[in-house]
């Protein structure tokens, strides 16, 4: 085994604490651009330990619960505070260990801070409303009340944005948490629950557990003292987790999957429509549930336009995250890389035309990272499954239609409804748009990806579990409305 630096060294958290694993069975979590540097070293948690992190979440909810609202806020500025201060070291051990480039990752770090203060905010804003009652004596209205312990399952791919968008909101509406990042991310999770400690949030409001899906993942969704669960990652998972949940009577919220189309009217700015493509399917490596994948382009433009992408994305720079003149970074981990290169070989067998990519960097540098070139495929139909499935990597898939109808219908063939984008300059087709496309999110000549946090963010049909995060919609999941009757 590799010798560890201590200050690589991460533990569980809870009652306030940090938990070291011991020597040896800590496990190493990994560099995508160069496998064989160790970004640092992640316990793994075992039941006993979600056990503690539960009954220390149990133990402090009473207390936080009847703190005010304002002074719940004062923490979550805190530790906004606490993450500004580290944000190019947070961003930097997001660029080692999943891979997306330094600017997007501080461009996350950015987006967690702000989440925070918007949520810090939030305690000092209404949580109900005064109903008239039908005697004019009595007093009517709703308030909320916290749901108790919260379980936040979280993936690698936002590994600060997404934890934040759902422990804030848990925390502000008085929610104490259990908190099971995504292991391929651990390093980058500590970091974030440092922020917390050096806040002095007071101990078991907030606990982190670093194990497998299986063990701490299962477990939190089947605990019977875990109020609610939040839920990010894939479909698979997400319906177990969103089964064992109902199974024993608890709330529920899934975000998972999205296969999101982006149409080119024949009327698009070209250039523009050219741009929002590449950024809303290859940033972050196409590993964004939001990512675009689907390009349905009207056949009087699709010459020019293909022509344009194919132009733009060759010049694109494939390396590590930390390299200034990087524009796409490696996949996040092994499994990842070989979905992507498994879905390339797929395309090919369906027989849809490769343009562009499809093959791993041949240059040097590049040999010990999970790489890919950014591919796209034309003569896609949707049929195939690389029109279907959500691959999470560099992959655009070119359909070309005849009609604008054709492209609404290809664009809404999908089991997935999460994010959906247009390009056209016709108001009516703006609007047929916004009416007829099945997705949470419908976005008018503007990329797929790339949500505001101050708005309601969530899927149709398979993306989700009908609920929405972010936002005043948090209020939803994270409270209970209690009706209150006062007769004097
Ligand atoms: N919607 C999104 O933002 C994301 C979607 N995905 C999709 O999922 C695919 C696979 O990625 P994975 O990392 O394997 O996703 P995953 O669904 O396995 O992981 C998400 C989280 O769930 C946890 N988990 C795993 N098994 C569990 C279980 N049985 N019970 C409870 N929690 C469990 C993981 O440890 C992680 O924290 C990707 O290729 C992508 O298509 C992955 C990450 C994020
Ligand atoms: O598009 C974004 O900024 C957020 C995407 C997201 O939430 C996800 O990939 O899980």
């Amino acid at each position: 085994m590799m010798t560890k630096a201590t200050e690589q060294v991460y533990g569980n958290y809870y009652n306030g604490a940090w938990y070291m694993p011991q020597q040896d069975a800590a496990q190493k979590s990994i560099n995508p651009a160069h496998r064989n540097e160790v970004v640092g070293w992640l316990p793994q948690a075992t039941s006993d330990d979600l056990e503690e992190a539960v009954q220390s979440a149990v133990n402090a909810k009473q207390a936080w619960r009847k703190l005010a609202g304002v002074e719940r806020g004062n923490y979550l500025f805190k530790v906004a505070n606490i993450l500004e201060a580290r944000l190019d070291e947070v961003a930097e051990t997001m660029t080692r260990e999943m891979g997306k480039t330094f600017p997007e990752a501080k461009g996350e770090t950015s987006r967690g801070i702000a989440i925070l203060r918007y949520y810090a905010g939030e305690g000092m804003r209404k949580v109900g409303d005064v109903i008239p009652a039908s005697d004019a004596e009595a007093l009517m209205f709703t308030t909320r009340t916290p749901l108790g312990v919260v379980g936040v399952i979280s993936p690698w791919n936002f590994p600060v944005a997404i934890p934040i968008w759902k422990i804030a909101p848990a925390l502000i509406y008085g929610n104490t948490i259990v908190w099971k990042p995504a292991t391929e991310t651990g390093v980058t999770a500590a970091k974030i629950m440092e922020c917390f400690h050096d806040a002095m949030l007071p101990a078991g409001v907030l606990n982190m557990v670093i194990g497998s899906g299986a063990t701490i993942g299962q477990g939190i969704a089947e605990h019977r003292q875990i109020d609610g669960v939040s839920f990010t990652g894939s479909n698979n998972v997400g319906k177990q987790v969103g089964q064992a949940a109902l199974a024993r009577g608890a709330k529920y919220q899934l975000e998972m999957g999205g296969k999101n189309p982006i149409i080119i009217a024949n009327d698009a700015d070209i250039d523009l429509a050219v741009e929002a493509t590449i950024s809303g399917g290859l940033k972050s490596t196409g590993q964004k549930c939001t990512a675009t994948s689907k390009v349905i382009v009207e056949k009087g433009i699709y010459d020019e336009f293909k022509q344009k992408l194919v132009e733009k994305v060759e010049q694109l720079k494939v390396g590590d995250g930390m390299d200034a003149t990087t524009w796409l970074g490696p996949c996040a981990n092994e499994n990842q890389h070989k979905t992507v290169l498994h879905y390339i070989e797929q395309g090919k067998k369906e027989g849809a035309t490769l343009l562009v990519g499809g093959v791993v960097p041949t240059d040097e540098s590049l040999q010990d990272g999970f790489f890919v070139q950014p591919t796209i495929f034309e003569h896609v139909t949707l049929d195939m499954k690389i029109a279907k499935e959500e691959i999470f990597g560099p992959f655009l898939a070119l359909i070309r239609v005849a009609s604008f109808d054709e492209a609404i219908q290809a664009a809404n063939d999908s089991e997935f409804g999460l994010s959906a984008s247009i390009y056209t300059q016709n108001i009516s087709r703006m609007l047929s748009f916004i009416h007829d496309m099945e997705a949470g999110m419908v976005r008018v000549n503007a990329e797929t990806a790339g949500v505001e946090l101050q708005a309601p963010f969530g899927g149709m049909k398979q993306s989700s579990s009908h609920s929405r995060e972010q936002g005043q919609a948090a209020i939803e999941f994270y409270t209970a409305i209690k009706t209150v009757y006062i007769k004097g």
